[in-house]
């Protein structure tokens, strides 16, 4: 694996275009880059195609064309297992915890690739310290934790092992607003411990909130882009995006 790349980003995906079958292209020339140790937040209408622009950083979808570098290293066309070997890890949408396991086993499932216990068994202490939850629940049945709880088991198990970056689709899905904000401070603390994130929300103000790096998608490609910051103060997206308000009124079209 190269070092950091000389443009300085861990996760570049360059002018992709990609869709599925023989249906309309959903990606239509999108860039997006993912500094180290970053929080980059992609949101935008449903369908705008947010989701997808994760399963073609994790291999899930292959693009029609354009560029997936990790770290400077072009893995455009490789499938998941390659790109979670080359440090991108993927939590998919919804919940996928073994509800019948443990939390340690499903924990530890995360880490079945690594062959050396002892690097398992440090790695397993890691996101135990990260995620006091998880150590608290270890041998409680995950089906017995609540929605922000089995949220926390996933991001532990995608840590095991040792990712550069780890994809997040629509971790706040179904939880509420309190639980939310758990599940945030966790994604934080990923953040602190190293771990670059590109994080796809419904959410788009608490995710903003969180997050370094704010896309903003429309019609398969990155329509703005900027500091979260910035984003979040901007009236027109706003408006748009965030459920907000509009500084003045809307101008009258002209004819
Ligand atoms: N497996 C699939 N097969 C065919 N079409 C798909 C598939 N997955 C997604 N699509 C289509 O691709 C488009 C973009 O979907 P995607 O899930 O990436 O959007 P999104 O921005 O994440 O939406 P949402 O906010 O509603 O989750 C949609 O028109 C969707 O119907």
């Amino acid at each position: 694996m190269a070092s950091d790349s000389d443009s300085g980003f861990l996760l570049e995906l360059d002018d992709i275009r990609a869709g599925y079958g023989r249906a309309a292209l959903v990606l239509r020339g999108l860039t997006v880059r993912v500094p180290a140790g970053a929080v980059v937040c992609l949101v935008g209408p449903n369908g705008a195609g947010k989701s997808t622009v994760l399963k073609v950083a994790s291999g899930l979808l292959a693009p029609r064309s354009g560029r997936v570098l990790v770290d400077g290293v072009d893995v455009t066309g490789r499938g998941p297992q390659q790109l979670l070997a080359a440090g991108v890890a993927h939590v998919l949408q919804g919940h996928s915890v073994f509800r019948e396991m443990t939390v340690a086993e499903n924990v530890l499932l995360g880490g079945y690739t690594i062959k050396d216990k002892a690097v398992v068994a440090e790695r397993a202490d890691f996101v135990r310290d990260l995620f006091p939850l998880v150590a608290e629940r270890w041998t409680s049945l995950a089906g017995l934790l609540s929605g922000g709880q089995q949220k926390q088991v996933e991001f532990a198990r995608s840590l095991m092992v040792r990712p550069r970056v780890v994809l997040l689709d629509e971790p706040s899905m179904g939880l509420d607003p309190k639980t939310t904000g758990v599940v945030f401070e966790q994604i934080v603390r990923m953040r602190e411990a190293g771990t670059a994130v590109l994080l796809v929300e419904q959410n788009a103000r608490r995710a903003l909130e969180t997050a370094d790096i704010g896309c903003v998608l429309d019609l398969g490609r990155v329509h703005i882009s900027g500091p979260a910051r910035e984003l979040l103060a901007d009236p027109q997206l706003g408006e748009l995006y965030l459920g907000g308000r509009p500084a003045q009124p809307p101008a009258t079209p002209k004819r």
